[in-house]
């Protein structure tokens, strides 16, 4: 098998307080290879920052610390600044929930897919600019040569995340983190802009770790999920199993989804087992 993207082992994220310290990350050990793995669990679990661990971009104060943490071989607990800023969309690209964050407002679209494309191939203006126009249509931006004269305010969420993933693919990086892309968008809308980002991710043998809080989502278009609680992976398994997961937590997760084919009166809120927080967890259905 090929060697993985992504390899950590023992990944711990530790907040320094006045008070008191806090472990947001509890040694966690997951691989990412070229598929499309998900990344779901309740607000707080920690996937967030676990996405953002490998760009070492979490918050000021986060201390990383890990057995593993490498990136095709590299290690990214030793690599400097300038290695990261390397590794930085030319080969690990974030889409985040809102591209009102990460477009820039007062730059027309065309011309920051020119400078993400610039910035990672040596390429001429003229040649930089038939690629973005390309990746443009990839994206099914109907009309790119208008479009690529907008500014961000002026289009709408969907096709603001269509150009984000344009943005973010067109220097064909071999990893995406997606941190709920699309959890912004109404769900017809939703369905197309996964629909177009799991063709490119498919058709480029790109990595795709999607952070969500929708296991249905997930369990339809992801290849593996890691179920995250307090901090730990409780579960990592192929999507196709998820609805049969065999821990606790993943089962509660399961069950207070609302279901149109099983209404209920009432969604179950699952309730916590004080051993979730450091008992065994499963793999591939198996307790380790
Ligand atoms: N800047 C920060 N300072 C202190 N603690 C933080 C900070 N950012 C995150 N944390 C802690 O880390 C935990 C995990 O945060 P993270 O954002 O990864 O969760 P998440 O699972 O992505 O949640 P959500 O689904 O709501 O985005 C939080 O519960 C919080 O306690």
């Amino acid at each position: 098998m090929d060697k993985p993207l992504i390899d950590v082992e023992d990944l711990r994220i530790r907040f320094h307080g006045a008070h008191r310290n806090h472990d947001a990350v509890r040694g966690i050990s997951f691989t990412i290879g070229r598929e499309k793995v998900g990344v779901v669990g309740e607000s707080g679990s920690g996937k967030s920052l676990t996405g953002r661990s490998l760009l070492k971009l979490t918050p000021k104060g986060a201390k990383i610390t890990a057995t593993r943490m490498q990136f095709r071989g590299t290690d990214l607990l030793a690599a400097s600044e300038k290695d990261m800023r390397r590794i930085r969309g030319n080969h690990i690209s974030m889409i985040l929930q809102d591209p009102k964050y990460s477009l820039n407002p007062l730059m027309r679209i065309g011309n920051q897919i020119v400078e993400a494309y610039r910035l990672h191939h040596n390429a001429p203006p003229a040649e930089a600019k038939a690629k973005a126009l390309a990746m443009l249509e990839a994206v099914q931006i109907r009309e790119p040569k208008r479009v690529f004269d907008l500014f961000p305010h002026e289009v709408s969420g969907g096709m603001g995340q269509r150009i984000m993933i344009a943005m973010m693919l067109i220097p064909e990086p071999d990893l995406i983190i997606a941190d709920e892309p699309t959890s912004a968008l109404d769900v017809t809308v939703r369905r197309q802009v996964l629909t177009i980002l799991d063709e490119l991710v498919s058709r480029r043998g790109t990595g795709l770790m999607f952070i969500s809080h929708d296991l249905n989502l997930v369990a339809s278009f992801c290849d593996r999920v890691l179920v995250m609680y307090a901090g730990r992976i409780m579960e990592d398994l192929p999507a196709r199993d998820l609805h049969q997961a065999r821990h606790p937590y993943t089962q509660a997760l399961l069950e207070s989804l609302p279901r149109l084919d099983h209404p209920v009166d009432e969604l179950r809120v699952p309730v916590r087992d004080p051993s979730w927080l450091d008992g065994p967890v499963y793999r591939n259905g198996v307790l380790v």
